[in-house]
């Protein structure tokens, strides 16, 4: 049995009803029980700008797939849920991203783990926080309270 920890986001209306359903249906799979869901928190889009605000919300998994099967089970629900990839960062039906798989530091070609942004997006972080704030960066060994420190501290030095 794996752990894992899965990024939620939508910012095409209906959002709630994207993040319900792409949660509904990971349920539906065998090999994943939804142990865990965050509060849903309503975001300032970063990266790319001039898009709505997002849902954000994070879940924990208890899997036997892989994380490469849980990548695949995660990009099959945004094509079904009608992601389209039209611009890079753009808005978004929804948005699956795997944060944490167990404790892996791995860079696949297709997948990164913990989530290459993971210490710079406070939209993840802090829904992470409420719902494992004892978590341990197995790359960089900080806590998530120390990555969330080092993003106010820089937003406060810009
Ligand atoms: N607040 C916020 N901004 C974002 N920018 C991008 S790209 N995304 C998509 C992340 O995969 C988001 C997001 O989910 N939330």
């Amino acid at each position: 049995m794996n752990v894992a920890y899965i990024g939620l986001g939508s910012n095409i209306e209906p959002r709630s009803n994207y993040l319900h359903d792409a949660i509904q249906r990971l349920s539906a799979n065998k090999q994943v029980e939804v142990i865990n869901k965050s509060s849903i928190y309503e975001t300032e889009p970063v990266g790319y700008l001039e898009q709505d605000h997002f849902l954000n919300m994070v879940i924990e998994v208890h899997t036997s797939l892989s994380n490469l099967e849980l990548l695949e089970a995660c990009q099959q629900i945004e094509e079904t849920l009608g992601r389209e990839r039209t611009i890079e960062n753009g808005p978004r039906t929804i948005d699956l991203d795997i944060l944490l798989y167990n404790s892996e530091n791995r860079a696949l070609d297709t997948l990164r783990i913990p989530h290459p942004r993971l210490h710079e997006r406070a939209f993840v972080l802090v829904p992470l926080y409420e719902i494992a704030p004892h978590i341990v960066m197995p790359t960089s060994g900080k806590l998530i309270e120390d990555m969330l420190n080092d993003i106010s501290k820089k937003e406060m030095n810009s």
